[in-house]
């Protein structure tokens, strides 16, 4: 079973220092084991400012050897600055040295597969089986989550199709209540395939669903709560965030 951490921090830039080193170290830890390592990003405010404090300051990541996925995208034309690849691009991935062909991106609306974001969600899944000799994804060293108000992670939110999703790994959604509507996302079978997984969390606006999903509420209600890594669970959280957890 899986260990669950709620690391608390004074604010969103501590929450975003302590994630950047733990992520350096995580990272450098797997690449000195095996000679490389895979991470899957979020979007998202947090996530993409962790992006920006790793180019400041990724320390001994070798980022050529780095496999780097993405749990969700919104289904935009190539280029589109709400796409989660291309905030990524800005932030991180334009400014070291990754390896072209171990950066995954999933389609765009305009892109190889057209405009039918299930074509793009199969194509993404079969990016993920290809990568795992024989396994339907990797085992992600890391999957880095966003969590919105409602306790939406990727782009699963509460009481649809996508969070009860329990065998695709990958699924398009259209009708998400976070604009733009059409995206496509990992299920929580996939977000449960990385060894760690990383929930950053900020903002007083999300203390109730941080707390209900600390508390064991049900995936369909929470989609944070079924964000379970194999080996460990973090949350790290800064002081609004983590203001409804009970006194400890
Ligand atoms: O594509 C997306 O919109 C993100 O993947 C989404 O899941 C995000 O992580 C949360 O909505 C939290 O976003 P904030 O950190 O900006 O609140």
């Amino acid at each position: 079973m899986s260990k669950t951490s709620i690391l608390q921090y004074l604010d969103a830039q501590a929450l975003v220092d302590a994630a950047r080193s733990r992520f350096v170290e995580v990272v450098t830890a797997a690449q000195a084991e095996r000679g490389s390592a895979s991470v899957v990003l979020t979007g998202g405010g947090t996530g993409i400012a962790l992006l920006e404090a790793l180019r400041d300051d990724s320390g001994s990541i070798d980022w050529g050897k780095v496999d780097i996925y993405f749990g969700d995208e919104r289904f935009l034309p190539s280029g589109d600055p709400e796409r989660n690849e291309v905030q990524a691009s800005q932030a991180l991935l334009d400014h070291v040295d990754v390896h072209p062909d171990r950066v995954f991106r999933m389609a765009a609306s305009d892109g190889p597969h057209g405009s039918d974001p299930e074509v793009a969600a199969a194509a993404y899944a079969q990016i993920l089986h290809s990568r795992s000799e024989g396994e339907p994804t990797p085992a992600f060293d890391i999957h880095l989550l966003g969590m919105g108000g409602e306790g939406h992670i990727n782009s699963l939110f509460p009481h649809t199709d996508a969070v009860r999703e329990e065998h695709s790994f990958v699924v398009a959604v259209e009708n998400s209540p976070k604009p733009p509507p059409v995206r496509i996302t990992l299920t929580l079978p996939a977000v449960r395939r990385a060894q760690h997984v990383w929930l950053l969390v900020s903002g007083a606006n999300k203390a109730d669903a941080v707390a209900a999903a600390v508390g064991g509420a049900d995936s369909d209600e929470v989609p944070s709560a079924g964000a379970l890594g194999t080996e460990a669970t973090v949350w790290f959280l800064d002081s609004g965030a983590a203001s409804k957890l009970d006194a400890v």
